[in-house]
């Protein structure tokens, strides 16, 4: 039996703010998919959490202190480049000033999104925040 692809385990963070808009930043250049908007987060290193991953993620990319990583939903997604295990986290605490330090752009967003394009693996959870909220139509543009 094959032993399969092997399992890059990811932790996005999903950062809503009380007005209920959820912040995207850009994938930087170098990187696959480069200049798709996504949820902040990145791989998850040996010995580390979900949470734990996503704190440094953020630190590192975005310059904030996060409080409570809330496990929300896991999904996997079979990239050509990558098979990904995609653990998102809503995060309604941070503090510090937010800081593009991969060079990224970032966007506080609303349904339907208006940034475009969107990476493959963040539509599940527009579609997740479309349920929650009732949202019909169009979750982003094309
Ligand atoms: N951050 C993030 N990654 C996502 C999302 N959806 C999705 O399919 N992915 C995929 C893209 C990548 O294959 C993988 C994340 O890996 P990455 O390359 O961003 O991770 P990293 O920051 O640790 O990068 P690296 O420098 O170690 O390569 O997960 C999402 O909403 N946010």
């Amino acid at each position: 039996m094959s032993a399969g692809r092997p399992i890059t385990e990811v932790a996005v963070g999903v950062l809503v703010r009380p007005d209920g808009q959820f912040l995207l930043t850009t994938r930087p250049e170098g990187k696959v998919y480069a200049g798709y908007w996504e949820f902040p987060g990145g791989k998850v290193e040996a010995g580390e959490t979900v949470e734990q991953a996503l704190a440094r993620e953020l630190r590192e990319e975005l310059g904030i202190e996060i409080g409570a990583a809330l496990p929300w939903k896991v999904e996997m997604f079979d990239y050509p480049h990558a098979l990904v295990r995609l653990n998102f986290c809503k995060v309604f605490d941070w503090s510090g000033d937010f800081q593009m330090l991969e060079g990224q752009q970032m966007a506080w967003a609303d349904l339907p999104v208006q940034v475009r394009p969107v990476l493959p693996g963040t539509v599940p959870v527009l579609n997740w925040f479309a349920e929650e909220r009732g949202h019909a139509g169009p979750t982003h543009l094309d």
